[in-house]
């Protein structure tokens, strides 16, 4: 980002060496992750400016900078508590900043909410969806509140039902729905309106890891069709399988933020993870050759693989992502 500090990453091994290693030594690295560049707001699909949130006494975010490129799918990644809700809802209109400025597709936020909100669609962490109604009803419903006009609105909805594979279903009531069926319902429902961006907040919780997968198809396929998309996670899959860029939020602050393959190549793209006298180490090299003759040094059980995200957050916070 230009004007913006270079994020150090460093190393356990920059600090201690690893027990049971051999004579080879492993190097002392300090890695710095690489500038991104800044977008004007009016370029970027959203820009958030130095934006403070604080509930009371709690700041649930803290002088957030970032933006997502229009076309992008932008995943936030950050343990529970992080401040992803609260950014998703200020982007959304839903909260305002304590400090600092939020603009979706250009539109600053605070200036024209009406505008954005037409601009935006917004597929909650909570199932919001009418138990009692069927899936177009509940389509019907939401398109009545848009004011779509009767003849598109029917085109629109069936589209929409064939687009997410439930129209075979549309008649069924909600509340006979698998998670995965009402999860698709909430994204058609977003989509009615066919908004520029889409927010899904934890758009996989709770789900198994099939359904899951099903999912991750759809949300790439509208970002095929042009929908640019923010998404939360705590699952370092998800963030891996789907985002062109992750933003790695912890206690209300950005850690780290790029493409998921240049956060982990700098750290190093592959992990030796082994159980020394001080517990689980880890120790990251460039090369899966590099890795291995590493490896070959230590005694005992010692496992050679791709490093990830998870790695990254640990890396850079001292503790797990899932641990929250
Ligand atoms: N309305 C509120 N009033 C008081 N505190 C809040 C409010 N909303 C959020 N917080 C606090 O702000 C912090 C960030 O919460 P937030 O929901 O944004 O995190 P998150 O990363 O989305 O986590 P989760 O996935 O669990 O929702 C937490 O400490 C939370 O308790």
């Amino acid at each position: 980002m230009r004007g913006r500090k270079f994020l150090l990453v460093k190393g356990e091994r920059a600090n201690s060496r690893p027990v049971g290693e051999g004579d080879a030594a492993y190097p002392e690295r300090v890695t710095a992750f690489p500038p991104q560049e800044e977008l004007l707001p009016e370029e970027a699909g959203l820009a958030v400016r130095g934006v403070v949130k604080r509930y009371g006494l709690v700041t649930a975010v803290e002088g957030v900078t970032f933006s997502v490129r229009r076309g992008e799918i932008f995943g936030l990644l950050g343990p529970n508590g992080a401040g992803k809700t609260t950014l998703i809802r200020m982007l959304t209109t839903l909260a305002r900043p304590t400090a600092g400025e939020l603009f979706v597709a250009g539109v600053n936020v605070a200036e024209d909410p009406v505008t954005v909100k037409r601009l935006i669609g917004v597929v909650p962490q909570v199932n919001n969806l009418e138990r009692e109604l069927t899936g177009r009803e509940n389509l019907v419903l939401h398109a009545l509140l848009h004011r779509l006009p009767k003849e598109l609105r029917e085109k629109r909805i069936q589209q929409l039902l064939d687009y997410v594979g439930l129209a075979h279903r549309a008649d069924d009531r909600v509340q006979n729905y698998s998670g995965g069926m009402a999860r698709r319902l909430l994204i058609a429902r977003a989509l009615l309106h066919q908004p520029a961006i889409l927010f899904l907040d934890e758009p996989t919780i709770g789900l198994d890891p099939q359904t899951r997968r099903k999912i991750w198809d759809l949300i790439q396929l509208l970002n095929r069709d042009g929908v640019t998309v923010l998404l939360t996670t705590h699952y370092i899959e998800e963030a891996e399988a789907l985002c062109h860029r992750v933003g790695i939020i912890d206690r209300g602050k950005l850690i780290a933020l790029g493409a998921p393959r240049e956060l982990k190549a700098q750290l190093g793209a592959f992990c030796v993870e082994f159980f020394g006298r001080e517990g689980m180490r880890r120790v990251f090299f460039a090369t899966r050759q590099e890795a291995k003759a590493y490896a070959g040094t230590l005694v005992g059980d010692v496992t050679v693989r791709r490093t990830n995200l998870e790695d990254v957050f640990v890396e850079l916070t001292g503790r797990e992502i899932r641990g929250g």
